[in-house]
């Protein structure tokens, strides 16, 4: 989706308190304006809505993988088996290469002139900015007169929105899903599919054409490439688990509902591939609307706006205008691009969703997730583990990391990993500060065990710094070895992306590995002090 609630992210922690380099205070629920709603929100529907069983399926959970509520189909109270393949099977080693027969490149203007033209007549106002090819995001909007900061644009209406409430090329259809009580997301990617095969009869065929035919994400990266190229980075963690959703959901769908009316959803149109397609295009179009109650939408015209880490402005409802807009928070000049934000996201949400990732050091939100474990050598594992499930957390657990600080969960967490026995009565309270769900104090401070505690996230950062290094040391060797060209320019490219999220991820890492150095050897070096103070004193009074 378009935009994202950032915070509220279900991939991402949500209402983490960050201590911030290098003194620790706490910023707490900062609860940005969303917009593009973006990836995070999808897993939300996947794991609250259609498939109560697949947030069980992560055998190492991230931060936040567990935070979303289940609802469930009305008319399918059985949760629902997904089996995904975690090797490279046809279902996602053949992904990158087939192609819906709808939708355009969008390294062309293709059918952008018919989708303007539609949206004219269709009732959008006549705007300051059309589609253009641009040097950042391949086709973007640009401005075509002078557009002041302050200003308001777009105004889409309504009746151009798609939602869970547009009517249907198929009415059956409609009914079908309705009556199943689908939520809206997989509801959407099969109405997409629907419309896109209705073809010219779909009111909505000039946009559909002017829709990239693969879009980018990393849905339509293959099992094989994630882990050639994302080893070192949890987002290929996060990656499989969002493909293993949407297949899930395919799936469900099929068994619960296609394959009992096989003539209003054929499986030549309603398939894997469709599908994969569909949610691609969820993933990086569809827009949460806060000033419609949260309402998600596809907004044509809007959602040829490209992101932007430098500008703060998001696509909303405005109810007096009755349309979606969005306030320049710049001026533009003629010819320029113009950009919304999508969220304050890592870079590695970017690449999950939308396929791109941003320069070095240009996203002030960017963060890494940084894997902890308790040791299976630990005295109190099993008390440690018992208090951290109680809090809905596992043995193994990962953070976000970002340049300015990491969260006070996370340093609970690493209390409760090198606490000793004799702390034993505090390992709930630990544990629930090591939760995002609790309300409790999390500014934890046992100063007795802090350095080891530092020493914990230390080793881990150091860790997940190797990896990276192996990982950015052995891409200048790699993909030498394919045959068509084809191939080769699809790797050489995918590579240039895992290469710059891995050193974006990296140069977090080696930032807070800078930090947690200075102040072991601070609290080191004022250790030893005392300890000669003390044996001065004890010389003395000898
Ligand atoms: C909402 S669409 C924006 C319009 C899109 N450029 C198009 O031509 O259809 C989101 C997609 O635009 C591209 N995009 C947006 N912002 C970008 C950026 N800053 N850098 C590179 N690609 C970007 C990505 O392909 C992303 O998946």
């Amino acid at each position: 989706m378009i935009t994202v609630e950032n915070d509220q992210s279900p991939i991402r922690a949500s209402r983490l308190e960050f201590s911030s380099f290098p003194a620790f205070p706490s910023l707490s629920d900062k609860v940005i304006p969303s917009q593009f709603p973006a990836m995070a929100e999808a897993s939300r529907i996947f794991h609250s809505t259609l498939f109560p069983t697949l947030s069980l399926q992560l055998s190492k959970p991230c931060y936040n993988s567990h935070v979303y509520p289940s609802l469930s189909l009305k008319k399918a109270p059985r949760p629902v088996q997904c089996s995904v393949s975690t090797s490279e099977t046809k279902s996602t080693s053949s992904n990158a290469t087939q192609e819906v027969p709808w939708g355009c490149d969008i390294d062309s203007l293709e059918n952008a002139e018919a989708l303007q033209k539609w949206l004219s007549n269709s009732g959008l106002p006549p705007q300051k900015m059309a589609i253009d090819k641009v040097a950042v995001g391949e086709r973007g909007l640009v401005a075509l007169k002078n557009i002041r900061k302050g200003e308001k644009l777009l105004f889409v209406p309504p009746s151009l929105f798609i939602t869970a409430d547009s009517e249907w090329s198929s009415p059956e259809a409609g009914q079908v899903l309705k009556q199943y009580s689908v939520p809206d997301w997989p509801l959407l990617a099969t109405y997409l599919i629907s419309e896109a095969s209705a073809q010219k009869s779909s009111r909505w065929c000039n946009y559909i054409s002017a829709l990239p035919r693969q879009p980018y994400s990393l849905l339509y990266w293959t099992r094989a490439e994630l882990d050639r190229y994302l080893e070192a980075s949890q987002i290929r963690q996060r990656a499989i688990e969002r493909v293993t959703d949407v297949i899930g959901t395919y799936n469900d769908l099929r068994l619960r509902i296609f394959s009992k009316y096989p003539d209003i959803f054929p499986e030549e149109v309603f398939n894997m591939e469709t599908f994969r397609w569909s949610f691609g295009i969820l993933f990086s179009r569809l827009v949460r609307l806060p000033s419609m109650d949260g309402k998600v939408a596809l907004v044509p015209w809007a959602d040829m706006l490209n992101h932007s880490c430098e500008v703060e402005t998001f696509l909303d409802y405005d109810k007096s205008s009755q349309g979606v807009v969005f306030t320049t928070d710049r001026a533009y000049q003629p010819g320029e691009q113009v950009f919304i934000s999508y969220g304050k996201k890592s870079n590695g949400e970017l690449l999950l969703s939308y396929g791109f990732v941003p320069k070095e050091g240009a996203n002030p939100s960017d963060s890494v997730e940084l894997p902890l474990s308790l040791k299976k050598s630990d005295k109190c594992y099993k008390e440690k583990l018992e208090a951290l499930r109680k809090h809905g957390l596992s043995t193994s657990q990962c953070y976000p990391i970002q340049i300015t600080g990491w969260p006070l969960e996370l340093m609970a967490y690493a209390y409760l990993a090198v606490s000793p026995p004799s702390m034993s009565k505090q390992f709930d309270e630990i544990a629930a500060a090591a939760s995002n769900k609790s309300t409790i104090k999390k500014d934890l401070r046992y100063p007795d065990i802090e350095e080891k505690a530092l020493q914990f996230i230390l080793d881990s950062c150091e860790s997940s710094i190797s990896k990276y290094s192996k990982f950015l040391q052995a891409s200048g060797s790699m993909d030498l070895d394919v045959t068509s060209p084809k191939q080769l320019n699809r790797r050489v490219f995918l590579k240039q992306l895992a290469v710059d999220l891995c050193t974006s991820e990296q140069r977090i890492l080696f930032r807070a590995q800078y930090i947690l150095r200075r102040r072991l050897r601070d609290m080191r070096s004022g250790e030893l002090r005392a300890l000669r103070i003390f044996d001065g004193l004890r010389n003395i009074f000898k």
